[in-house]
């Protein structure tokens, strides 16, 4: 641990320093009384020093958490060690405007402090001084740039048409829900879906139209699903989806309540109003699958004999 403590007196500082600088200074005593307080302070507290000197701290700034602020200085007068405060632990310790209102994006500004030990002759620290550093646009540009990456990667895993998982991201996931499948108790059922006759509905309305039935699809297929699930756009006009702790029976209701309301949607385009149907595919997970490809190709099976079988219907795989 550091001694970093200085041998400094408010009185040794020309007072043109303390007022220029674009730093807040403080020097407190032990019991949070004011004894310096410099102009960057004053202006952005929007309190006179003479106010405010001589008197506790937390008597004028309630946004500061008195219990949590005494004990985090402790070390500075216990250790004669330094304290820092970051942004990113605590944004800010005074509640101050922002710097810049017109152009700054924050509603505050974000402080980094430091306070650290003023030593007197005797070797005694009674007091402490307090730095407080307007970090804000160095903030804003960190969040700025986490917010961008976060949109970026969730950009990334979802397909733009449907707002579903896109296949890659799906399969990334499934891989996961696969390996837990394997250890867990409760079964779990794999759903393929694809649209009946999808060519017609592109040949007879345009392309734009079908973009609007897959649109239109994938909401309804939201809708039916529980967000533990886990629905991807799989291909063009395929979609696949993991009930998630759903034995094939429970599946079989999903897919029965997706094939109906399937059904009865009207999509309008133009002028037109198109309709159509779906063919779905279930499997339930078993632990004889030889990993989880072999799995989903046993809900592709079953989704082909409901099409072989008439299409608008779902099978199961026996
Ligand atoms: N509008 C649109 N069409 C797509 C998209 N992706 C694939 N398609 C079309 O979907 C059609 C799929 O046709 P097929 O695989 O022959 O199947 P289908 O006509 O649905 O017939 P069945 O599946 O046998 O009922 C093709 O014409 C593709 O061009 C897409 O993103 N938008």
């Amino acid at each position: 641990m550091s001694n970093a403590g200085a041998l400094i007196d408010s009185s040794y500082v020309p007072a043109g320093l303390l007022d220029s600088i674009e730093v807040g200074i403080a020097v407190l005593d032990r019991n949070f009384n004011v004894q310096v307080w410099n102009k960057f302070l004053e202006n952005h507290g929007a309190k006179k020093a003479e106010s405010i000197i001589g008197n506790s701290l937390f008597s004028h700034f309630p946004e500061i958490e008195e219990r949590w602020l005494r004990t985090k200085v402790d070390p500075v007068f216990n250790l004669k060690s330094p304290v820092f405060i970051i942004w990113e632990q605590r944004p800010y310790l005074f509640k101050f405007d922002c710097n810049r209102p017109v152009t700054c994006a924050a509603d505050f500004m974000y402080q980094n402090v430091t306070m650290f030990p003023i030593v007197d002759q005797n070797g005694h620290v009674e007091r402490f001084c307090m730095l407080v550093y307007d970090v804000t646009e160095q903030a804003l540009g960190k969040l700025g740039m986490e917010h961008l990456n976060e949109e970026l990667k969730t950009a990334s895993r979802v397909d733009g048409l449907t707002g579903l998982f896109n296949r890659r991201y799906w399969q990334e996931r499934f891989d996961e829900m696969h390996k837990l499948c394997v250890r867990r108790e409760k079964p779990s059922t794999a759903l393929m879906l694809d649209i009946d006759h999808f060519k017609r509905i592109n040949d007879t309305y345009g392309h734009q139209a079908g973009d609007k039935v897959i649109k239109m699809l994938a909401a309804l297929i939201k809708r039916c699903v529980r967000e533990t699930d886990l629905a991807g756009r799989y291909g063009g006009e395929e979609f696949a989806i993991i009930l998630n702790d759903s034995s094939v029976e429970d599946a079989k209701a999903v897919a029965e309540r997706i094939r109906q309301l399937a059904q009865r949607l009207i999509v309008e385009h133009d002028g037109e109003s198109i309709t159509f149907t779906v063919s779905l595919g279930l499997a339930q997970f078993s632990s004889d699958f030889k990993g989880a490809m072999a799995w989903l190709e046993c809900a592709d099976q079953a989704l082909y004999q409901a099409k072989e079988n008439g299409r608008n219907q779902y099978r199961i795989y026996v």
